[in-house]
């Protein structure tokens, strides 16, 4: 069920999370993230705009895997898959949220945030998983912790993500990509700063070595 994403989170490095707050910024941004080499891209379903986003991106940019983020019901589940997501994201997980993703072809990538979280996903089939909120969460030595017994799952760790940390967060064995959102912040974005999007988006491509 997750087999599709698996290529997609290994080549990620940086997945930026997006807030779109006006459609019409949907794909400069995309495109400036795209250019500075970041194609995958969460966007959140917390605006009115999020799906209309997510649509624009996954037709106009195919070189781009779109997805959406903040996914916390069968009925956002049911809408990103009509708005085109290639997968979905969600913070954390209920039976309610699992239930309606093995309905769908469109692989999720499910939350969780101690080692409880983290078996009853891998009892579902969830050997990916976001690790959410990575900073607040324990971080780097949590992260190490889990790894010990539950070393066969790979997080995408998100929630504090910076340029400081983040080479750190992908250094380690059962990391597969990180999240964050200072390559999209919100006065970026709202100044239509492209060309220093794509700046940081070069730079957090980097990091993934
Ligand atoms: O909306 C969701 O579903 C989330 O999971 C929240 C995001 O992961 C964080 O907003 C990103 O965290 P920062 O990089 O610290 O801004």
């Amino acid at each position: 069920m997750q087999q599709t994403l698996v290529p997609v989170l290994e080549q990620a490095g940086v997945v930026p999370v997006i807030v779109v707050d006006k459609v019409s910024d949907a794909l400069p941004l995309a495109q400036a993230l795209v250019e500075g080499g970041l194609n995958v891209l969460e966007v959140t379903l917390r605006t009115e705009a999020a799906l209309a986003a997510v649509e624009e991106i996954a037709k106009h940019l195919p070189d781009a895997y779109v997805g959406t983020g903040t996914v916390l019901t069968a009925e956002d589940i049911r809408r990103s898959v009509d708005a085109g997501a290639t997968f979905m994201v969600s913070p954390g997980a209920t039976e309610a949220l699992l239930d309606a993703a093995d309905n769908t072809k469109v692989p999720l990538l499910p939350g969780a945030s101690n080692p409880s979280e983290v078996m009853r996903l891998l009892e579902r089939g969830y050997h990916y998983q976001k690790f959410f909120p990575a900073e607040a969460a324990g971080g780097i030595p949590m992260l190490k912790s889990i790894g010990g017994p539950l070393g066969k799952v790979k997080f995408c760790p998100t929630g504090g993500i910076s340029p400081k940390n983040a080479s750190d967060y992908l250094g380690l064995s059962n990391v597969v990509c990180v999240g964050g959102s200072w390559m999209v912040a919100p006065k970026l974005v709202a100044e239509k700063n492209w060309a220093e999007i794509t700046r940081l988006a070069r730079e957090a491509s980097l990091l993934k070595g």
